[in-house]
């Protein structure tokens, strides 16, 4: 397994431990010990409940956190700066407001020295693969959610990236919106094959998407099981994979080792809370 990651866009994660100092001053161990491997062009998603550490996963195999403890390895190198070939794609769209579509999706290729006109021939044939060929000149603010969900996918897939981290990409999106971006996300991914490491709280989502899904602890996350979706590619609409029998045996499985560490969760912010207000009351 470890000779695999190796390979161009590989990820692996070695006992690796985050600490951040938190306002007060005082250290937190956002995770803790991870293990995790994500194969060249594997589409790996991690689940595990709010607050548990998945983000800090994902800026660590992007370089932009350095581990406290253990090695982050992304194509067999230790990352100890920000990592090449990597994409990211947020929550939140990452548009630049000010600049029209077409700019927004050729902004990586004019990053690297690519002529401006070369990079928006590139980033036209992008939006047309994105199915949004008529709104080049449109700003981000006249687009929908979808839409703008759309070119951020473009803005980061132009950069044929080896590796593309998504942090809960739709979780901001209606439910018929997210289920076409979640194949149209499928139908890209098939085509380049990046590795992809993709977090959310929606399980369902996780197994319909993934190769490979890994359930994290309570914070400070460590990895609690690691699960193959042995599900056949290419999958078809997300919206129908769920009915499947399979599927449905996964979700069982997968969600009876999370809902364990959701419910500790819970638990414990609400100690905290409950601490908090005896503390006021006092
Ligand atoms: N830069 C930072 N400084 C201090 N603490 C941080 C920093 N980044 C994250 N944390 C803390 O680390 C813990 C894990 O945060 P992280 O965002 O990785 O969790 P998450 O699982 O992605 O959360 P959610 O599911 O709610 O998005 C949290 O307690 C958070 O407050």
């Amino acid at each position: 397994m470890l000779e695999t990651a190796v390979a161009q866009g590989g990820i692996e994660l070695t006992g690796v431990t985050k600490r951040f100092v938190t306002p007060a001053g005082d250290a937190m161990t956002a995770i803790r010990d991870v293990n995790l491997v994500v194969e060249p062009g594997q589409f790996c998603a991690v689940v595990g409940p709010t607050g548990c550490g998945k983000s800090t996963t994902l800026t660590l195999a992007a370089g932009l956190e350095m581990p406290s403890a253990g090695t982050v390895r992304v194509s067999g190198q230790i990352v100890d700066s920000i990592t090449r070939g990597v994409s990211f794609v947020f929550q939140s769209d990452a548009l630049l407001p000010w600049k029209p579509v077409l700019e927004n999706v050729a902004l990586g290729p004019i990053f690297r020295g690519t002529k401006r006109r070369d990079a928006h021939a590139e980033a036209r044939d992008w939006l047309n693969t994105v199915g949004l060929s008529g709104f080049a000149n449109h700003y981000p603010h006249q687009l929908s959610g979808g839409m703008r969900k759309r070119v951020s996918l473009a803005a980061a897939l132009i950069n044929k990236p080896s590796i593309l981290l998504m942090d809960e990409p739709f979780s901001a999106l209606d439910v018929q919106t997210r289920a076409i971006m979640s194949n149209e996300l499928l139908s890209l991914w098939e085509k380049t094959k990046p590795s992809v490491l993709f977090v959310t709280h929606d399980l369902e989502e996780a197994i319909a998407l993934a190769d490979r899904v890994v359930v994290m602890t309570a914070g400070p996350a460590t990895v609690k099981a690691v699960y193959d979706i042995n599900l056949p590619r290419p999958r078809g609409a997300v919206q129908e994979i769920r009915f499947d029998s399979h599927f449905l045996e996964l979700y069982q499985q997968i969600w009876e080792s999370l809902r364990e560490e959701v419910r500790q969760a819970y638990s414990r912010t609400s100690e905290v809370a409950n601490n908090m207000e005896a503390t006021t009351a006092v």
